[in-house]
């Protein structure tokens, strides 16, 4: 049977084709020589096929004149290498509790095996793929988080080794982009002491579009986009209703950082923020070059 999210393409008239190339027009205009920072989400990339059409894409809105930005999770690849040393992940508020050991397993696995894997597919496409961590060029200074408790503010958690973003500088991320590279960053920072942290990704990207003064942050998941209570897909989110679903429990696990980042850049003036679903094959051409509205928007007001 046929999948409609994955039309068969030879079957699409030639017109029809020649339609949709022409409508993608207005959007590289538009998005012509501006910053597209991209969040690959761990979740989003466990099909090989789909890893090389989001390879694909990006060396397309690289090769039409705009800079994306890819920024990669790896929560599910994290917890697969934990779970053969004999470890369980375990998350607080949508963070991964990080001791000593569980940092080395995150270190590796990030900028060792899914930034490369990427690094590697998006070469293959024909593109310039440079891997960085935060590391690199002193991209992200992190110190430890404090995790104050959700619905408890005078309760703290202590998450280990998860960072909390101090500062980005993102020299060399713009010194790749002029020339031509696409950088793809682990969400990785370090401290005052040399020391490594563990940032979730969303959060990252969130403070990465905002640096970089971005066009628009795209977060690619596994989910059509924000889900409400009996899980219909909410189109578009202002600051306030997001509240009010923090409030409610509406949102949770993975989705809370990935709010929190989203609406965090939407708000310092990146233009469009929209989480949307990796699943769907070339998910983010539609969504960048096309009129077709897609998961969901998030709005500062
Ligand atoms: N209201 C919600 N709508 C959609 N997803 C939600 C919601 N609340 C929690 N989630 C969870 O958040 C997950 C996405 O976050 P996460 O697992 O961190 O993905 P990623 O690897 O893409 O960052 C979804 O798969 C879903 O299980
Ligand atoms: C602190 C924290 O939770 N860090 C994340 C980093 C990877 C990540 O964010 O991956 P996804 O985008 O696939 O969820 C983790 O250890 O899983």
């Amino acid at each position: 049977m046929s999948n409609p999210a994955d039309p068969d393409l030879s079957k699409i008239a030639p017109r029809e084709k020649a339609e949709i190339l022409a409508q993608a027009l207005p959007y590289i205009r538009k998005f012509h020589g501006k910053t597209l920072v991209i969040k690959y989400g761990g979740n989003a990339m466990t099909d090989p096929a789909l890893q090389a059409d989001f390879a694909e894409d990006v060396v397309l809105l690289k090769l039409v004149g705009m800079n994306p930005v890819v920024v990669h999770g790896g929560g599910p690849q994290i917890e697969t290498a934990l779970k053969r040393l004999g470890k369980t992940g375990h998350f607080i508020q949508g963070m991964r509790v990080t001791d000593e050991e569980t940092m080395e397993v995150v270190e590796w696995v990030l900028a060792g095996e899914v930034q490369q894997d990427i690094v590697g597919l998006i070469n293959q496409a024909g593109g310039k793929a440079v891997g960085l961590t935060g590391r690199d060029g002193g991209l992200i200074r992190a110190q430890k988080l404090k995790m104050v408790d959700n619905t408890d503010p005078t309760k703290e958690h202590d998450v280990g080794s998860v960072g909390d973003i101090v500062a980005i500088d993102p020299s060399v991320v713009k010194a790749l982009q002029d020339d031509a590279f696409i950088p793809v960053i682990s969400p990785i920072g370090f401290g005052e002491q040399n020391e490594s942290y563990n940032i979730n990704a969303d959060v990252v990207a969130g403070k990465l579009a905002t640096v970089l003064k971005a066009e628009k942050l795209v977060l690619l998941t596994n989910t059509p986009g924000v889900l409400d209570k009996a899980g219909k897909l909410l189109t578009d989110l202002t600051a306030r209703e997001i509240d009010e679903l923090f409030a409610d429990g509406t949102i949770s696990g993975g989705m809370l950082p990935k709010i929190a980042g989203a609406l965090d850049a939407a708000k310092s003036g990146v233009n469009a923020v929209h989480i949307i679903d990796g699943r769907v094959p070339h998910a983010m051409l539609l969504e960048i070059l096309t009129d077709q509205a897609y998961g969901t928007m998030i709005r500062s007001h």
